[in-house]
């Protein structure tokens, strides 16, 4: 059984198409990213599978279950592209807060504040953060229960350079399923190892990031690639 299947899912908003049967799957511990131009239907496609929003047409599993079940709260961990934790809550306090709700235990909370970084925050309010520490704060959130499937939207969005490098070694040493939307190829070259390329809410292009590159010339930029198959001309 794979881990994440979306099914001829088909979403639109005041009428306009924003996802157009679009299907594809990821196996249980595949690292998948969703590359696609602005507007494909990237984050879409993420709220659908997190269960934000609900599709008008087609079928979507996270381990063969709605990912609207309370099963699947259990295992998802998802991180939109613009998270807001509690913005009246400090950022231990918000961790505290969701460890709490998941049952888990409170030291969990300074641990991933170690994780990420965030000792000097512990006492700040969220809303008063940095967009950088208010992204760090967002993936403990994420992280926080040790999910099975994880799907982030941009994760690497207002990071300064070394913690951008810091979440990398946090994602990349994570057990599990990963789902990222990222428009930058590097970040996907470096967390995953297959692409699901989307356009006007279709699948356009799928396999590993190998077979991408042998598409192009021997010197020729993965990035380059993506662009030719985004606009038809692979
Ligand atoms: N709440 C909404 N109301 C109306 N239209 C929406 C809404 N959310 C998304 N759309 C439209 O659906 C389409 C897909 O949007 P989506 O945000 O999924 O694309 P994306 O691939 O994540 O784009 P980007 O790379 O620019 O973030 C776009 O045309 C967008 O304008």
């Amino acid at each position: 059984m794979d881990c994440i299947e979306v099914r001829n899912v088909i979403k639109r908003f005041n009428g306009i198409s924003a996802l157009d049967g679009i299907s594809f799957s990821v196996p249980c511990n595949g690292k998948y990213a969703l590359l696609g131009p602005n507007g494909a239907g990237k984050s879409t496609t993420l709220k659908i599978l997190s269960g934000l929003l609900r599709p008008d047409a087609g079928e979507v599993y996270i381990k063969g279950m709605s990912p609207t079940s309370v099963e699947v709260k259990r295992i998802l961990g998802y991180l939109p592209e613009d998270a807001m934790p509690y913005r009246n809550l400090t950022v231990m306090e918000n961790l505290e807060y969701f460890a709490s709700l998941r049952d888990l235990p409170r030291e969990r909370a300074k641990e991933m504040i170690y994780l990420l970084g965030l000792e000097d925050y512990m006492y700040v309010e969220a809303g008063k953060l940095s967009r950088g520490n208010l992204q760090k704060l967002s993936l403990a959130l994420v992280l926080l229960h040790n999910p099975e499937v994880i799907l982030l939207d941009e994760p690497l969005n207002y990071l300064d350079i070394p913690t951008q490098e810091r979440v990398i070694n946090i994602l990349k040493s994570l057990n599990g399923t990963l789902l990222v939307s990222t428009h930058i190829m590097s970040i996907a070259t470096r967390l995953t190892d297959h692409v699901i390329i989307i356009n006007h809410g279709k699948v356009i292009w799928t396999g590993s990031i190998d077979e991408l590159r042998s598409l192009g010339r021997e010197d020729e930029p993965i990035e380059s690639i993506v662009a030719k198959i985004m606009s038809g001309i692979l």
